[in-house]
């Protein structure tokens, strides 16, 4: 298929772009370049630009003879939405309606979608299925969850096929190690562990220590990104081969607290790594599993890399080789 992949040249974009073209199908990628990096794309065309540009979408739709999307492109950080959801509202709700119109418009049919664990708030039972009640507690997820409503009503009314995963935290890199995770600021767990590791930071702040889980730190469900990217394949073979539309949760269903995860990464790079304690950071939610049964049965989705430990040793070897990340 041509298939354009916005935020392609993120973090997960990337690694989804490699899979996709190795399994023979042509990729346009478009990301403004906020948050990616040129040099993440090493496969696929990459175009310059932002979802908010109906014209330009509809050209590349036109051009690219493109049959389907995979929507990475949004902003994606728990406490920045916080603060700023003004921004969080208008990159991923307005310019993700803008992507689906121009998709409407082009009919292009299928889209594969970006959604995130953030959609259910505190879950009321963990493992979390995709029946439970989605109430987020802070405007990332409410941002994803409009999106996901509007597929939902664009499905009914216009046809739109749409496939939305709910990943939970997605982690690791591509075992090349020529990818791999670069953001700027940094606030995700695992590679801010790592950079405590490289000597790049002092210590590792964990976000609250008094929090309803056995160590009192807060548990998440990680997945390896090329896992991640393995679903969105199965997801649109499914679509183009005639699947209803729905929501699959993505994690490997076993739940760290943060100093399992500093204990894992001591492991890994052979030694113990310092923490401090701070405050509780705004709007995360104590615990976050996923029940990913619907996607293993539905779609025959089966992680490679279930391990937290086999997670940290690709995103160990990406950082041990690109200590300043991609650019430098
Ligand atoms: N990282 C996670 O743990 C996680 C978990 C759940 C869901 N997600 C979702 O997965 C997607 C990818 O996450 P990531 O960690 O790879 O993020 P990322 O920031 O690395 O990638 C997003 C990319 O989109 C680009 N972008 C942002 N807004 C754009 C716009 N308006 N137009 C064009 N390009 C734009 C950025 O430049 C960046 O390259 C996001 O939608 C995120 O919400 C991520
Ligand atoms: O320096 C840090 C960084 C993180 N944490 C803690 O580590 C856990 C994981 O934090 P991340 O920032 O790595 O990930 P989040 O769980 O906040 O968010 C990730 O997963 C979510 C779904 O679970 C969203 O989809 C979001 O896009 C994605 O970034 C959280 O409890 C956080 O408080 C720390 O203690 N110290």
């Amino acid at each position: 298929m041509n298939i354009l992949v916005t935020g392609g040249a993120g973090y997960i974009g990337s690694h989804t772009v490699r899979e996709l073209v190795n399994r023979g199908h042509q990729v346009v990628v478009l990301d403004n370049l906020t948050r990616g990096h040129q040099a993440a794309v090493k496969e696929g065309f990459l175009v310059k630009g932002d979802t908010s540009d109906r014209a330009l979408l509809k050209q590349l739709f036109a051009e690219f003879e493109v049959d389907a999307v995979m929507h990475f492109a949004a902003s994606s950080q728990v406490g920045e939405s916080v603060r700023l959801p003004s921004d969080y509202y208008h990159n991923n709700v307005v310019k993700g309606l803008n992507l689906l119109d121009a998709m409407v418009e082009s009919e292009v049919r299928y889209l594969v979608f970006s959604s995130t664990a953030a959609v259910y708030g505190e879950p009321r039972e963990v493992p979390i299925p995709e029946s439970h009640p989605a109430n987020p507690t802070n405007p990332y997820g409410a941002t994803k969850l409009a999106l996901e409503g509007a597929m939902r009503w664009y499905g009914d009314a216009y046809g739109l096929r749409w496939a939305s995963l709910r990943y939970f935290n997605a982690a690791g890199a591509d075992p090349e190690g020529d990818i791999g995770e670069d953001h700027t600021p940094e606030t995700h767990l695992i590679p801010l562990v790592l950079k405590v590791a490289l000597g790049q930071m002092p210590h590792l702040e964990v976000y609250g220590n008094d929090y309803p889980t056995p160590d009192g730190t807060c548990v998440r469900d990680y997945i390896h990104v090329n896992d991640l990217a393995q679903a969105h394949i199965l997801a649109l073979d499914a679509l183009a081969g005639g699947a209803p539309s729905s929501a699959y949760n993505l994690g490997n269903g076993n739940g760290y607290t943060v100093l399992d995860v500093i204990r894992t990464a001591g492991e890994v790079v052979g030694r113990t790594l310092p923490v401090k304690f701070t405050a509780r950071r705004p709007g995360d939610p104590a615990m976050l599993v996923a029940g990913s049964d619907k996607i293993k049965s539905e779609l025959g989705w089966q992680p490679l890399y279930p391990r937290l430990k086999d997670i940290i040793e690709t995103a160990w070897r990406w950082h041990l080789s690109h200590p300043q990340g991609f650019e430098k």
